[in-house]
């Protein structure tokens, strides 16, 4: 388990991270979401100890990361799979980090067949590529066996293979009971990984939920209605939180109530529907609602740059 506590960090004048609270359970793969610059890494390094805190604290099961006697063995970090740039052999990169530890050959071995580097454990690591390093980052978080997984955007670089076999990995170590962490700017990819989210903007926590309350949040969710009586129902659903919204001629969408409250009132006032589907929004949709005021560094839009010179504006 990961607790952080009114957690900040401030690089001069910059707050990175501001005041957060929350916790990452055992047995969950736990997402965390942000825009660029949202505070996502630096909250990463300051739970395993390279950045401290300005203010606040963080516990990885119960206590300061650095106050670990075996680091490598209770919590596994991939933080930036491009910082090995070494002369050595994967192999013997993970016999080198292992040896700290106590950590055999064998174990190295495993971790090799596991992350699927078998073919390349021999070679330089300096001539690997970002999906060969992203594994070779993967099993040195795997060496010591450890019970919490912290992963910044561990499929950055993988192709479409490599990155469902970490959806199955981390899966598979949240199922054992372990805490597993990890960013990704892959939403859809998040989706399909993570049990809960936790999303951050300007350095403060705007959502933290189970990824199915975040996408099917009953305040969030539009339902599709079809009626041969849209005005009627339009009245009987003119209420403080439904917002309705006619889409063609007897389609309604309607947000703020559920699929059920639409359909007994509707039976209540005699008005006969003819569909009634709650339409579920994707991750991404969800994410982007949440963060649209956080967001630090924003594309122009298109209508924003038809104005321009076409000098300078990448198209
Ligand atoms: N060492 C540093 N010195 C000064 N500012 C920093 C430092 N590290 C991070 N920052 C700033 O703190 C803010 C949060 O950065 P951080 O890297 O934690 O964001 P992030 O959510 O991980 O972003 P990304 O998705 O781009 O990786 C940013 O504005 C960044 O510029």
């Amino acid at each position: 388990m990961i607790e952080a506590e009114l957690l900040s960090k401030r690089y001069g004048s910059k707050t990175a991270v501001d005041g957060v609270t929350f916790t990452v359970q055992s047995g969950k793969v736990t997402g965390f979401l942000g825009p660029n610059g949202a505070g996502k890494s630096t909250t990463m390094r300051m739970i395993v100890g390279l950045d401290r805190p300005t203010a606040g604290r963080v516990t990885v099961n119960g206590r300061p990361y650095v106050e670990s006697r075996a680091p490598l063995r209770e919590v596994g970090v991939l933080l930036d799979a491009k910082a090995v740039h070494t002369g050595r052999s994967a192999y013997n990169h993970l016999l080198a980090m292992g040896a700290t530890h106590g950590i055999g050959a064998a174990r190295v071995r495993e971790v090799i067949e596991l992350t699927g580097l078998q073919s390349v454990a021999r070679k330089r690591v300096g001539g690997f590529s970002l999906g060969m390093g992203q594994r070779l980052g993967i099993a040195a978080a795997l060496l010591g066996d450890p019970q919490t997984l912290i992963l910044d955007e561990p499929v950055n670089g993988l192709d479409p293979e490599g990155v469902r076999w970490v959806r199955t990995l981390v899966r598979s170590l949240a199922a054992e009971g372990r805490t597993v962490l990890l960013s990704s700017h892959l939403m859809s990819e998040m989706a399909q990984t993570a049990d809960h989210i936790i999303v951050l903007g300007r350095g403060r926590i705007i959502a933290d939920a189970p990824v199915g309350d975040i996408v099917g949040g009953a305040s969030q969710l539009t339902v599709r209605v079809r009626t041969p009586h849209a005005s009627e129902l339009t009245a009987l659903l003119a209420l403080p939180e439904v917002r309705v919204t006619s889409v063609e001629q007897g389609l309604l969408d309607v947000s703020g109530i559920s699929a059920a409250d639409i359909g007994d009132r509707a039976a209540r006032a005699g008005i006969a529907l003819h569909e009634l589907t709650p339409v579920t929004r994707s991750l991404e949709e969800a994410y982007m609602s949440l963060t649209e005021d956080d967001v630090e560094y924003r594309t122009q839009s298109m209508l924003e740059t038809q104005d321009l010179p076409s000098q300078g504006v990448a198209r």
